[in-house]
């Protein structure tokens, strides 16, 4: 089994709803276990203001399913959960996001590994610390290192 970390972020139709329905989903993707879910935090939109606060979360794991079969699979959770997506950096129902898979760098035309901005996000990696505090990126860093950058970061833990 492999290990994958995925960002879940939601800014419509009730997002602790959304988020706690997409991590029932995603225990049920064949071949998959959930290993570790974060805690949910209430952040600031990074992109256009005039738009709700996101809940974000990170969860961990186990799967054979390989990075695009699985980027499939959370596309069509995306859709079972109704996707609204009205604007570039706009408001969404469920953003499922592969930060991690293994040690994979993958820069496909669908699909890039480790996700591309995650290190800028604090809405990512505070909670990605918090279920994995001894992760090393595939290129070397240590979450440790970068979660340093994010001491005071404005989200607030809600669950
Ligand atoms: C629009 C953009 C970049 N901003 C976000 N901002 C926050 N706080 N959380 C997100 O999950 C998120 N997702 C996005 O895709």
């Amino acid at each position: 089994m492999k290990t994958v970390y995925i960002a879940l972020g939601s800014n419509l139709n009730t997002p602790t709803m959304q988020l706690n329905a997409a991590i029932e989903a995603l225990s049920n993707l064949p071949d998959t276990k959930i290993e570790g879910v974060s805690s949910f935090y209430q952040s600031k939109p990074l992109g256009p203001q005039d738009q709700p606060d996101y809940v974000n979360a990170v969860t961990c794991i186990k799967t054979e399913l390989q990075p695009l079969a699985l980027l499939e699979q959370l596309q069509h959770i995306e859709n079972t959960q109704g996707r609204v997506r009205l604007r570039h950096w706009g408001e969404r129902t469920l953003d499922l996001d592969i930060l991690l898979y293994e040690d994979l760098v993958l820069n496909s035309e669908q699909l890039t590994i480790p996700h591309y901005d995650m290190q800028n996000r604090e809405f990512v990696i505070i909670p990605l610390y918090e279920i994995a505090p001894e992760l090393i990126l595939p290129n070397g860093e240590k979450l440790a290192e970068l979660v340093k950058k994010f001491t005071s970061h404005n989200m607030i833990k809600i669950k």
